[in-house]
């Protein structure tokens, strides 16, 4: 595989009419290259098309039109040429399995040798801090554990790439910081590529390498965030961007629907 992870050139998405109705076009022709082991965030207006975006990247969409290249080779629609895992906002786990047995149900399911679940298992329910929990069901967890287990889930089966769709907004504020930092260390430690969607322009500035501002169906800007890595989750330089993010944000948001207050 090449440096180049993702290439996206002039991606269209349409949802049908209902009722005659013209087809809802939601991606309008969207441009991206993301590199290995990148964190990209994508911010964006709610409906702007960020969870059908990576619908379409997992290959869980195959009807678009446009070009995906995945590590210089052909996306062909519905089965991606790399591992791909995907987190969303609920941990989608199964309530009757206990923590592991939900993990290796994801293992088996994707044909991740035997041989090799232990290994897997044993670092990535240490890096996520859920090693005591191992036996424990869905609902002997809180919400911020039974998202890092989906954390632990995805990881085991050992993704290329990582796709995030606001995996912890259904989180309390404290909650969320903490699985932040720890995302940033894991990330660190696995060298995975990650695209995060999110609403929350702080968790953007403080994630990312860089942000993709989405709006009707677009790129519509690019921010570097040139903070030095190990960062620090109060860090001055972030909060500074995040304030310029926030701005930008609200314009790109008024110009989407300018009759919003
Ligand atoms: N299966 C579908 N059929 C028809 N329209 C759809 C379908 N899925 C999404 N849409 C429409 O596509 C647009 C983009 O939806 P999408 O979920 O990608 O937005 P989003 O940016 O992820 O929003 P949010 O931040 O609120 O999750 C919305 O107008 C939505 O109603």
């Amino acid at each position: 595989m090449n440096d180049v992870v993702f290439s996206v050139r002039n991606l269209v998405k349409e949802f049908p009419g209902r009722d005659g109705a013209a087809p809802l076009r939601v991606l309008k022709g969207l441009d991206l290259v993301v590199r290995r082991n990148e964190f990209i965030c994508i911010l964006g207006p709610s409906g702007c098309g960020k969870s059908t975006f990576l619908n379409i990247l997992s290959g869980l969409d195959p009807r678009y039109s446009g070009e995906i290249d995945v590590g210089g080779r052909k996306f062909k629609a519905g089965k991606p040429p790399l591992r791909i895992g995907y987190l969303f906002q609920e941990p989608r786990l199964l309530p009757w399995l206990t923590a592991e047995q939900n993990v290796d149900f994801a293992m088996r399911s994707c044909r991740v040798p035997s041989s090799r679940w232990a290994e897997l298992k044993d670092r990535h329910f240490q890096l996520t801090r859920l090693d005591a929990f191992r036996g424990h069901y869905p609902h002997q967890m809180s919400g911020g554990m039974c998202q890092r287990l989906a954390l632990v889930r995805a990881l085991c089966v050992e993704p290329d790439v990582l796709l995030m769709d606001e995996p912890f907004s259904g989180l309390d504020e404290l909650t969320a910081r903490r699985l932040r930092v720890d995302l940033l260390d894991i990330w660190r430690d696995t060298g995975k590529t990650i695209i995060f969607v999110t609403h929350n322009s702080y968790e953007a500035s403080f994630l990312s390498d860089r942000i993709l501002m989405m709006s009707q169906g677009e790129v519509q800007q690019e921010i570097p965030i040139d903070v030095a890595r190990p960062r620090d989750y109060d860090d001055p330089g972030i909060f500074e961007i995040n304030r310029r993010v926030v701005k930008l944000f609200l314009e790109v948001a008024q110009a989407a629907a300018p009759a919003t207050p």
